[in-house]
């Protein structure tokens, strides 16, 4: 489906389909066929409208952003780019998530946008075939190919207008993210279009790549010396003993892989040479001859910051790493990794490790935004004899109601919105062996929560459609920042799902009460720069321990990372001039309160939210950075706007 059928014949086949349900062999090509009987399968009518297909209000959008931010990071300034090479020709550029939620269009042709509106080509909108048709996005997203899908050949003949090319979005692990899209007006078709979207998701791979294996071991790939370095270059990330462990999809096809290989192919299979033999090719590109009179094959090794260590020390670990994070290459577990001199947090710390390997106790963390919940439960994880099966972080508050029961367990094929065409597994069969986080807890529908209250009761999972139960076993770890017995009172979460999801409470304390903020500054600084010997100077330390750091650890990394930007070469001491406007002359009333605390009333919560108005604004609705330089987190920030 790289190019339209012609007009005669979709006309023809569209007949057939309508008189028939059948279309003659070979009028039209057979993966629109087959998705033309996957939209009858899901009962949608070619000449009517979709009915009851979701849409995301505006807050559901809003948290669907947010649990998409590394994506719509890196999408946002391709889809400008993209929109600025289709100006004028009667389109949109679109970015769908991996269900066809429409999470963001670029566009300046507001006659175009109007009448794409109006068949809900729009951000909020699901664009899966299971609701929409034969369409770019679902379809990408059902082939997990690029596609073309023109005029005649969208299964709903109201959205016959249209002219739509797509192209899928994977992250390094190869799980699809979602679909980048260039729809217009089918009489401004062009042939380019599809190469344009196609290069697009390349470019966000690329950057999503490079954020997640910058600093260790990785491979550059280009069938041309020139090529490597750019955005068209092939990536494959490596563990040290060899196993393919990322790659971008420009890798996948110059190596002959699948998504599949990653995680489960070596490098010494995938080219030939271990990873000693590409130590000793050095970082210099170098050509790797082709079969048989093949073009040769340019590659370029990154050592990244692990193995520059200690470049040949052999290596015994047996199997990849799927789950990686800062503390893996210290001498010390995660888990100590984050004692660093509280009283209250060591005892924590102690609590937990006694529950280390008893996987069937489930942990409930409480804390404030920003108190490190979440790398507690990574930590624990990692420290634990799960570590090298899955994390899988899945968090509440961010998926439309609509989703988050297929995201969490799953749905047959022609179940749900047709993401996959075989169905998908779920995030609580992805975690089976390792450890299921399930963030913001206290924000799942009560329906919802039955679901979960049957999971665990009976360990195994029951995907949506009616397909067979699985048995499942999962360490379960949750988080809210509310409190969940107060939840429980005011009936909006169910008693008996309390008590079993709390095993063991852990409630993490605010920074204001910790008493190591030198110790955790210095240790942000050396994160920040480990080959220097940074500090903060004496009265920057003053300032730190009066403010009451209403984004906790959070909002105390993002003020020393700025400082650390901000300084000069050469320059080792952060000062109070570097330090932002909002520690050195926060008003008390006017620094937001702790997410936990409740509801903010009258004349305070209009000021705060006047506060982050202006924020947004002055940050161009960007919620992340607003967040960020108000110190609180993004979960934080929708509560204060929602009031
Ligand atoms: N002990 C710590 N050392 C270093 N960084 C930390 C520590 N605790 C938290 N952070 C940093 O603070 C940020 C927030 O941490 P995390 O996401 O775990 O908090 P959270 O309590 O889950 O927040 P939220 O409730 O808003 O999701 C992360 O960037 C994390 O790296």
């Amino acid at each position: 489906m790289s190019a339209p059928t012609p007009p005669e014949r979709i006309r023809l086949a569209r007949r057939q389909w309508l008189d028939t349900g059948t279309v003659a062999s070979g009028l039209i090509a057979g993966p629109l066929q087959a998705s033309w009987a996957r939209c009858r399968d899901f009962g949608l009518a070619p000449e009517g409208r979709p009915q009851g297909a979701p849409h995301a209000s505006a807050a559901q959008l809003a948290r669907a952003l947010e649990h998409r931010h590394a994506l719509m990071a890196h999408a946002r300034p391709v889809m400008a780019f993209l929109n600025q090479q289709v100006q004028g020709s009667d389109s949109l550029v679109l970015l769908a998530d991996a269900h066809g939620l429409l999470l963001h269009a670029a566009g300046d042709d507001a006659h175009f946008a109007d009448r794409a509106a109006r068949v809900a080509l729009r951000p909020g909108a699901v664009w899966s075939e299971q609701w929409r048709g034969t369409n770019a996005i679902g379809t990408a997203l059902a082939e997990g190919a690029p596609v073309v899908v023109h005029a005649g050949e969208h299964y709903l003949a109201r959205n016959g207008f249209l002219t739509c090319a797509a192209a899928p979005i994977a992250d390094p692990a190869g799980t699809l993210l979602g679909v980048l899209d260039i729809s217009g007006d089918r009489r401004g078709y062009h042939r380019h279009t599809l190469a344009l979207a196609r290069s697009g998701a390349r470019m966000i791979e690329h950057q999503l790549f490079l954020d997640r294996f910058r600093a260790g071991l990785h491979l550059r790939l280009h069938a041309q010396v020139e090529g490597l370095g750019t955005v068209t270059e092939g990536l494959l990330a490596l563990s040290e003993d060899g196993w393919v462990t990322g790659a971008n999809t420009a890798a996948l096809e110059l190596l002959g892989l699948t998504r599949p290989d990653i995680g489960a192919a070596t490098v010494e299979r995938v080219l030939g040479l271990d990873v000693r033999a590409l130590l000793s090719l050095g970082t210099a590109p170098r050509a790797l001859p082709g079969g048989a009179g093949a073009a040769p094959l340019w590659l370029q090794l990154e050592p990244g910051q692990t193995l520059r260590r200690s470049p040949l020390a052999p290596v015994a670990r047996p199997a990849p790493v799927r789950c990686t994070t800062d503390a893996a290459w210290r001498p010390q577990d995660a888990l100590s990794a984050l004692d660093t001199g509280d009283a209250a947090l060591r005892a924590l710390l102690a609590r937990t490790r006694k529950l280390l390997e008893k996987p069937a106790i489930p942990l409930l963390l409480q804390g404030e935004s920003g108190t490190g919940k979440e790398l507690l439960a990574k930590a624990i994880h990692t420290s634990s004899a799960r570590r090298d099966k899955l994390f899988v972080a899945v968090n509440c508050a961010a998926l439309p109601e609509t989703l988050i029961e297929a995201e969490l367990f799953g749905y047959c094929p022609g179940a749900f919105t047709g993401a996959n065409r075989h169905g998908a597994p779920g995030r609580i069969r992805e975690a089976h062996g390792g450890t299921l986080f399930l963030d913001e807890i206290g924000d799942m529908p009560l329906a919802m929560q039955a679901r979960l209250l049957r999971v665990l009761q009976d360990r195994q999972v029951t995907p949506l459609g009616g397909g067979a139960a699985v048995a499942v076993d999962f360490r379960l770890i949750c988080a809210t920042h509310h409190r969940l017995k107060d939840e429980v009172a005011a009936g909006r979460f169910r008693e008996d799902l309390y008590y079993r999801l709390n095993g063991l409470t852990l409630s993490l304390p605010p920074l204001r009460e910790r008493s190591d903020l030198d110790e955790l500054v210095a240790r942000l600084l050396k994160a920040e720069a480990p080959e220097r010997a940074l500090r903060v100077d004496d009265e920057v330390m003053g300032l730190f321990s009066r403010y009451r750091w209403p984004g906790n650890v959070r909002q105390l990394a993002n003020v020393v990372r700025t400082g650390v930007a901000l300084l000069d070469d050469g320059e080792d001491v952060v000062t109070a001039a570097l330090v932002g406007d909002e520690v050195r002359d926060a008003p008390e009333a006017a620094s937001l309160e702790p997410a936990s605390a409740a509801p903010l009333s009258g004349e305070l919560r209009q000021l705060a939210e006047a506060h982050i108005r202006e924020m947004l604004a002055a940050v161009g609705g960007n919620v992340s950075e607003a967040a960020r330089r108000l110190g609180v987190s993004r979960n934080t920030l929708y509560r204060r706007l929602r009031g």
